[in-house]
């Protein structure tokens, strides 16, 4: 026996192998299910992988790869591994949920619909046709039978080649073996001319239906043999404006037309460098792909190219919806509508129907996906900031929760809408308190409201201790039966600002930021819900303290990415989350809604009229009559100190004929006539209080004290007697 070469095959040790099973200790019959069964799912490989860059819109019609996309080291816990297995559903998307179903049976009908109206408008045209091409079609016909039963076709160009070579013999065979052909067929067609014979004196002899039933079979199927190849009977429905179903391709198009330079150089390296981790599917009304981007691009650098990705699709705006999709940040799913989201009906606020309740300790519906699904939103334990330009929707959006609020008759609701255009009267019957204007009344009332609300939350806190200590409140926190509870003292209480900048610009800004702050932190275990809608959600319109504290947040339309991430939170606009995209007044009522869910979504709240409020209001009236909760009108409105007239009490206490006079001074001759307002006013105050007025300049005034020059900050005569005339002026005029 030769010695074992290293690198060579030990052909004698496999051969004992294979032919006596007992010499290795290890060796066993394989059964191969077993083994199969054991076998370890190997990873999917990366997509750049040479053979397999493939995605799943072209290929991955094999079993689902398990691992996820990362390799299945060992060190990975097998529940991590698990839980990164995606399984394809059984059934398709649209077929597991009613919603699907019907959206997908809609769409059809829809679109069957819409091909038959199409073509039954120009049925006068077909059958004008059809009477033009038939007779042509019948002599066609005939023709091609005659033609056909004589053989000739078969083979002709040998019997010609055999003609021209001279070749008699060949031609006769060829010539007997098309006789032959043709005998069976002239058979054929004697028994379909038999046939037809036989059906007319048949159809002659049925019901007259029979006749037209052939007539309508018959006449279109001689007009379709008779018309020329390139002019057919019935007009193609064109494709424009419907929808065109969502492919691989088009979307890999779409996404190259973004001209986005990351994109379009990876796919020029590699055509694969788009793919689809799952098939583009059904959705509800469209279509879904979930797409992984090239390497290194963001969805969200997609998402805020969403014009220019509906451009490239050729589809309106509001059809197109890229989202970043759960995974990992080049993930995008883009949801393609049937439709347009303006043509889509929303459907009718589930509350408007008569038997609609609200329990605030429970979701109630607040708007829907482009899907049209229904999201629900909650008030309770909750505080809200509503934020977007003039014609975003937010008071729509705004009013639609306090309309919500109306209908649980526990919920008192207060608030002031600072704009002063009446959006919120509506709802007046049933609040216990409700401001509107920008006046300096208003605001001074709308201030002592924040003020009382955290007197109201200290309230609330002795009382929430109470029952803890009874243990009613086991965590420290409002609890149905409380807020139920007669006496109690722990209602939900709805508190709401709109147009709150115009507080937090005016002189109360400072103090109101403040002790709303607090109330937001304070309130939300206490059944204390407050509601923000603001136009400018600048940091000076709306101080940090707050926003940071609001844990729901729905941004409608805004300018620019400062506003988008002041009401969504720092670096959404990075993640994508941009209501930058909706577009004011034709997409009103559109927003990112964050709070709900994992991930912020958009939705377009309910649209609900001032009639259809009115009815709502109706309803909650009569339940909180029969509960006894309806406010009283003589307890509706909050007293505050008058507001003091500093302008018209300088020009009272305006000493002699002085042209200007210290702060100071006046300050004092102020605290004289009314202590109560200005009693310990420094000149300082006095210059804030003088900054609502533009035309009241404070400067330096210089003056002799016992022979010496003093200068102090001081203001003159004719500039206050110009500021009450031109707020006069103001007044009168509006
Ligand atoms: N959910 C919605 N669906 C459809 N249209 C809506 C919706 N919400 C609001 N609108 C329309 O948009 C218009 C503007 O809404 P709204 O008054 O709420 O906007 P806004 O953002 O408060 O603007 P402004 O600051 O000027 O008051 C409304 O008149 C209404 O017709």
């Amino acid at each position: 026996m030769t010695a074992p070469d290293e690198n060579r095959f030990d052909w004698q040790a496999a051969e004992n192998d294979l032919t006596d099973p007992t010499t290795g200790p290890d060796a066993e019959v394989v059964d191969l299910d077993d083994a199969r069964a054991r076998r370890v799912p190997r990873p999917r490989p990366p997509a750049d992988a040479d053979d397999t860059a493939e995605d799943a819109e072209t290929v991955d019609d094999g079993p689902e790869h398990l691992g996820g996309l990362v390799d299945a080291a060992e060190d990975i816990p097998p529940e991590v591994l698990a839980r990164q297995r995606e399984r394809r559903p059984i059934l398709a998307e649209w077929a597991r949920s009613w919603r699907g179903l019907r959206a997908a049976a809609r769409h059809q009908s829809k679109d069957a619909g819409y091909v038959t109206a199409y073509h039954a408008v120009r049925l006068p045209k077909y059958a004008a046709k059809t009477v033009v091409w038939a007779p042509v079609g019948l002599f066609r016909g005939l023709g091609r039978a005659l033609h056909w039963a004589s053989a000739e076709e078969g083979n002709w160009h040998l019997r010609q080649a055999a003609a021209t070579r001279g070749e008699a013999d060949v031609w006769l065979k060829l010539d007997a073996r098309r006789q032959r052909q043709s005998v069976w067929r002239w058979w054929v067609l004697a028994a379909g001319a038999g046939a037809t014979v036989a059906g007319a004196i048949v159809l002659t002899l049925g019901p007259a239906w029979w006749r037209y039933l052939a007539l309508a079979v018959v006449v279109p199927l001689l007009a379709t043999l008779g018309r020329p190849a390139d002019k057919p009977l019935t007009d193609r429905v064109t494709e424009g404006t419907r929808y065109r179903k969502l492919t691989a391709d088009l979307v890999r198009r779409a996404l190259t037309s973004l001209q986005m330079a990351a994109i379009n150089s990876a796919v020029a390296k590699d055509p694969k460098a788009i793919s689809f981790p799952v098939d583009i599917h059904r959705d509800g009304p469209g279509h879904l792909a979930v797409v992984d981007l090239p390497y290194g691009v963001e969805a969200a650098e997609v998402v805020a190219r969403r014009g220019r990705l509906a451009s490239a699709m050729r589809l309106p705006l509001d059809q197109v919806w890229p989202e970043p999709a759960p995974g990992h940040t080049g993930r995008l799913a883009l949801w393609v509508g049937y439709e347009p989201a303006s043509q889509m009906t929303q459907p009718p606020w589930p509350l408007l129907s008569e038997s609609a309740k609200v329990d605030l300790f429970k979701a109630f519906p607040f708007a829907t996906t482009p899907r049209l699904d229904v999201l629900d939103a909650e008030l309770m334990f909750r505080n809200w900031l509503f934020g977007g330009q003039p014609g975003s929707g937010k008071t729509f959006a705004l009013r639609t929760l306090l309309l919500a609020a109306s209908l649980d008759a526990r919920a008192e609701i207060r608030g002031y809408e600072l704009k002063g255009v009446g959006d919120f009267a509506v709802l007046e019957q049933v609040m216990a308190e409700y401001g509107n204007g920008f006046d300096d009344e208003t605001l001074a009332r709308c201030f002592a409201f924040i003020e009382w609300l955290y007197e109201e939350c200290r309230r609330r806190s002795k009382r929430i201790e109470h029952y803890a200590r009874l243990g009613k409140a086991p965590e420290n926190k409002v609890t149905p039966e409380l807020a139920s509870l007669k006496g109690s003292g722990l209602h939900p209480l709805v508190a709401w600002f709109d147009e709150l900048q115009e507080l937090m610009t005016s002189k109360y800004a400072k103090e109101s930021g403040e002790i709303l702050e607090k109330v937001i932190k304070l309130g939300q275990a206490l059944g204390v819900i407050i509601l923000i809608g603001t136009q400018i959600p600048d940091k000076d319109s709306l101080p940090t303290g707050i926003t940071r504290n609001v844990n729901s947040r729905f941004c409608l339309s805004v300018a620019d990415q400062t506003a988008n991430d002041m009401i969504l939170g720092t670096s959404a606009y990075k993640q994508g989350y941009r209501a930058t995209v909706f577009v004011p007044v034709d997409e009103a009522g559109w927003g990112i809604l964050r709070g709900f869910g994992p991930k912020p979504s958009a939705v377009k709240s309910y649209k609900v009229d001032n009639i259809k409020a009115a009815q709502i209001v109706t309803r909650a009236v009569a339940l909180r009559q029969a509960a006894g909760t309806l406010p009283k009108p003589d307890e509706q409105t909050r007293e505050v100190a008058p507001v003091a007239d500093v302008l018209g009490d300088l020009a009272r206490v305006w000493p002699g004929d002085e042209k200007a006079v210290w702060n100071e001074t006046l300050c004092a001759l102020l605290a004289e006539l009314r202590p109560d307002v200005y009693g310990g006013w420094e000149a300082a105050q006095l210059t804030t209080a003088l900054k609502p007025h533009p035309l009241v300049k404070v400067g330096d005034v210089g003056r002799r004290i016992d022979g010496k020059a003093t200068t102090r900050r001081g203001i003159k005569h004719p500039d206050v007697l110009a500021a009450i005339a031109e707020r006069d002026r103001k007044r009168s005029a509006g």
